[in-house]
């Protein structure tokens, strides 16, 4: 195992790795540093020969320069991991592999693909006797060398052949693997990618809190980079907290200023948030907070508009600022609103989740895919424990029925009494802060609308009754009464007197006598 090793060792290596870009070439390092014989691929061959230049010594690693020569290497049933950029890539490469392969052999796919994607070609590759597995896995560069979390689908009787690989790799919490099977065909990449809707919204909750910290209560950088170590101390504990203090507290070599000052701001992004806001439309299931991170993101990235809008619009604020007496309180509450907001887009991709297994049939457990993001992935969080908890915590056997919680789950995250608790605790500082915001000119999109999901949910008569009356009035669509069975119809054209769903004159009660409402 300590060896280089770059001959071909044909027939007996454990896993083959096509795609050794970043993550790839993380992956099969880890694979091979606990133990496991990695045949090695990438489409132009230099990556591969580096890898092995580089990182042979790390175990025992097969090169190879094409995928004949990779499924050659493999033991069978062969096990071949596919990390290459996502979209047309993955397929072509299944194409490629798919003549070469034989009966029960598995093709794992670890990008972030689209989980319809993942439907779409297991059901192709089971129809030709092969399994095929997405996989979800996220923690970036360092979670792949070292341990990420794994989420994997596909069919069950397949992780029997890969989930053992893929837990020895996955990030360890409390001597847990951050892998489990979540559910069949595209579940994995499902939850990968609410995973990375929730990224994106704890990412822009972070980032409207630095705003309001800097231009409210006027703290720079690298002051602000010490708030964010102390709030790392906090039940805000986390990965991205703990990054956000790096960020901020680093200077430019060239300019000697504060690195984020001239980092441009236009935030990037490859998908998978935006599938997110796209699946949370398609299951119906609110999750206004993830989608308004992607919006937020494309704003930032209208770059012409912005300038135009920078010399045109007008602010309509008599400035801002907190008073250096309140300036302690201020950032208490932003750190509050920071939570709740947060807990908010937890809330709503769990939500989500559920929404997604009914549509699609899977079975998922919410509180065994808490425990995956525990540790390894990006939103890994102490709170994630707690989550987990809420949610009856991690058991790999529990399979509740598709769109169903398992027995006493909590039918909304919110609902688990330390987070109504916690939600109560922070709503005094939480309207405070969007309110100051709102006066300020500071845009906070997830904020704000974290904020009304919390009043829309529990909110006693919702304007939704009026937008009812408003589809009848101009649709016929009708609208159910909160006092009677049925659906009903006002004739806004004629008479305005109502009928039912059959068309039928609704004859009204008799008020009782002495009735005060009558
Ligand atoms: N980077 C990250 O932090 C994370 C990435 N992911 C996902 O993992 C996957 C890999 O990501 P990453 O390592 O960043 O690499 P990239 O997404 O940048 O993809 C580069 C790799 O894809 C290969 N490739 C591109 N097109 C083709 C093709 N048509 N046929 C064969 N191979 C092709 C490249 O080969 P060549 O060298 O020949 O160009 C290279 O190996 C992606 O799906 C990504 O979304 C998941 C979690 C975290
Ligand atoms: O999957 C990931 C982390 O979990 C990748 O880093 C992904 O690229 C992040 O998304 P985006 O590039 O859209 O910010």
């Amino acid at each position: 195992m300590t060896e280089q090793t770059t001959t071909a060792l044909a027939g007996t290596a454990d896993i083959g790795v096509t795609g050794l870009a970043v993550m790839g070439a993380n992956l099969a390092r880890n694979f091979a540093r606990n133990g496991y014989t990695v045949a090695l691929h990438n489409r132009s061959r230099g990556r591969t020969d580096q890898l092995v230049a580089e990182h042979g010594h790390e175990g025992e690693f097969v090169a190879t320069g094409s995928l004949e020569e990779l499924v050659a290497s493999l033991a069978v049933p062969r096990r071949v991991l596919i990390m290459v950029k996502a979209g047309a890539p993955v397929d072509a490469v299944i194409d490629q592999l798919v003549p070469l392969l034989e009966e029960g052999d598995i093709v794992i796919d670890a990008g972030n693909s689209h989980y319809e994607d993942t439907r779409r070609r297991e059901a192709a590759l089971a129809a030709q006797g092969l399994h095929f597995v997405g996989v979800g896995v996220s923690g970036g560069e360092e979670g792949a060398l070292n341990g990420p979390a794994i989420m994997p689908g596909g069919p069950k009787e397949s992780y029997a052949a890969v989930g053992p690989m893929l837990e020895r790799i996955a990030a360890q919490y409390g001597g847990e693997p951050c892998c489990a099977w979540v559910g069949t065909d595209g579940a994995g990449h499902y939850v990968k990618m609410v995973h990375n809707g929730i990224e994106y919204a704890d990412m822009q909750v972070i980032g409207e809190a630095h705003d309001l910290l800097r231009r409210v209560a006027g703290i720079e950088p690298a002051a602000q980079a010490a708030v964010f170590d102390a709030w790392n101390r906090t039940e805000l504990s986390s990965y991205l907290i703990e990054i956000t203090a790096e960020v901020l507290r680093q200077t430019d070599a060239a300019t000697g200023r504060p690195l984020i000052d001239v980092i441009v701001d236009e935030a990037g992004q490859k998908g998978t948030g935006r599938w997110t806001a796209i699946s949370g439309l398609d299951v119906g299931a609110p999750v206004a907070a993830i989608a308004e991170s992607v919006f937020a993101r494309s704003l930032s990235s209208q770059r012409e508009v912005r300038e135009i809008a920078r010399e045109t619009l007008v602010a309509g604020v008599d400035g801002a600022g907190v008073a250096d007496a309140d300036r302690e309180q201020f950032v208490e509450d932003v750190r509050q609103a920071l939570f709740a907001s947060k807990l908010v887009a937890y809330a709503q991709g769990l939500d989500m989740l559920s929404a997604a297994a009914a549509e699609y049939g899977w079975s998922l457990d919410l509180g065994t895919i808490a425990s995956l993001w525990r540790d390894g992935c990006i939103i890994r969080a102490d709170l994630l424990d707690v989550i987990m908890t809420a949610f009856g915590g991690r058991d790999t056997d529990r399979h509740p029925e598709p769109g169903t919680r398992a027995e006493g789950q909590p039918l909304n995250l919110l609902f688990a009494p330390e987070f109504t608790r916690a939600i109560a605790d922070a709503l005094p500082a939480w309207r405070r802060v969007v309110g100051a915001a709102i006066s300020a000119g500071v845009p906070v999109p997830v904020f704000s609308s974290a904020l009304a999901y919390y009043d829309g949910l529990r909110a006693d008569r919702l304007p939704a009754a009026l937008i009812q009356g408003q589809r009848d009035f101009f649709g016929a669509h009708t609208y159910r009464r909160t006092d009677r069975e049925g659906s009903f119809h006002t004739l806004w054209s004629g008479d305005r007197t109502e009928v039912d769903g059959d068309g039928v004159p609704v004859v009204m009660p008799q008020p009782a006598e002495g009735d005060p409402t009558a």
